[in-house]
């Protein structure tokens, strides 16, 4: 079996069949998609229920220990809005190289999940525009899974990418790059000088982690990225540079004045966490 993380990153392993942790054995068949860390794919079990199949194919150990990481966190998130966790566990794989030889076996590690039909930006960039019943309960449902993960941790890399549709639910995915709140759990392993988030999405404070005097990242940032994905949402436009109340005309205004405090440049002014996010969203929507 061949899995391919860019067209010049293959790697293959004997049969078509990897067999989980929990002594589970799936089979994998089409490419979902690609990030920077891993490759997906879909699978089925003995029982022919299909699923996601994410293998982590990078080898370092701190790739492997941020993978476990994640993982450690799916097993622990129970929510509609949330990618759910089925198994994991780890193959031996080998590279194949461009003269056509291939690299010593690695070991590449594995989680196994729900599968969804396709991520945000693709399914936004299908739609025409989304209509308000159809977003408003979406946005509820991810500021209580924003509410859920932050009492264990903060996840640090919110886009579009890492939302995925599944039939008509929207569910936040990719924990890779979350940290824990609990300091004794969380393995520090972001280097002095590297920028956590994703490009277009982050928050000032990940941008510049000095600009307010300190390493500031909290969950008033993963506030700010998930605002941002609402603006994208509402606007159809990804929602760079200062927005002011005039963005939203047309839109759904109280929506709009949520979105503008989340991503006040400031983060004291921001609501703070997934539960104050989720009051401001809630009264917007069904308290109005
Ligand atoms: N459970 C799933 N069901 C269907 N498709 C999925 C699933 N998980 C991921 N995908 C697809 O694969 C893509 C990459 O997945 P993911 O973001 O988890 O990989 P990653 O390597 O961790 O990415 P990143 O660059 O954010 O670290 C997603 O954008 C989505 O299109």
């Amino acid at each position: 079996m061949e899995l391919y993380l860019k067209e010049n990153r293959v790697f293959f392993f004997e049969g078509e069949e990897v067999v989980a942790n929990s002594g589970h054995s799936y089979e994998i068949s089409d490419r979902l998609g690609a990030g920077g860390n891993g490759v997906v794919y879909e699978c089925i079990d003995q029982n022919g229920l299909l699923y996601a199949i994410k293998f982590l194919l990078h080898f370092t150990e701190k790739s492997k220990k941020r993978f476990r990481q994640e993982i450690s966190l799916m097993k622990r998130l129970h929510h509609p809005h949330i990618i759910k966790y089925i198994d994991d566990g780890f193959i031996q794989l080998k590279q194949l190289k461009k003269n056509g030889r291939s690299s010593q076996e690695q070991q590449a590690l594995f989680v196994i999940m729900e599968k969804a039909d396709l991520n945000l930006k693709d399914f936004l960039s299908q739609a025409s525009k989304i209509p308000y019943d159809i977003y408003a309960p979406q946005f509820r449902g991810l500021c209580e899974a924003l509410t859920e993960i932050h009492q264990f941790a903060i996840h640090r890399d919110i886009k579009p990418e890492n939302i995925l549709v599944k039939g008509e639910t929207w569910v936040l995915s990719d924990f890779g790059l979350c940290e824990f709140v609990n300091a004794d759990e969380h393995c520090d392993i972001t280097g002095e000088n590297e920028k956590i988030g994703p490009v277009f999405w982050i928050s000032p404070e990940a941008v510049n982690k000095y600009y307010f005097g300190t390493n500031n990242i909290g969950a008033y940032s993963d506030v700010y990225q998930l605002g941002m994905i609402f603006a994208f949402v509402l606007m159809k436009r990804f929602p760079g540079g200062i927005l002011s109340e005039n963005d939203f005309i047309g839109t759904d205004e109280f929506i709009g004045s949520v979105i503008l405090k989340t991503l006040a440049n400031d983060y004291t002014k921001r609501p703070e966490n997934g539960k104050e996010l989720l009051e401001l969203i809630n009264d917007a929507t069904i308290n109005r």
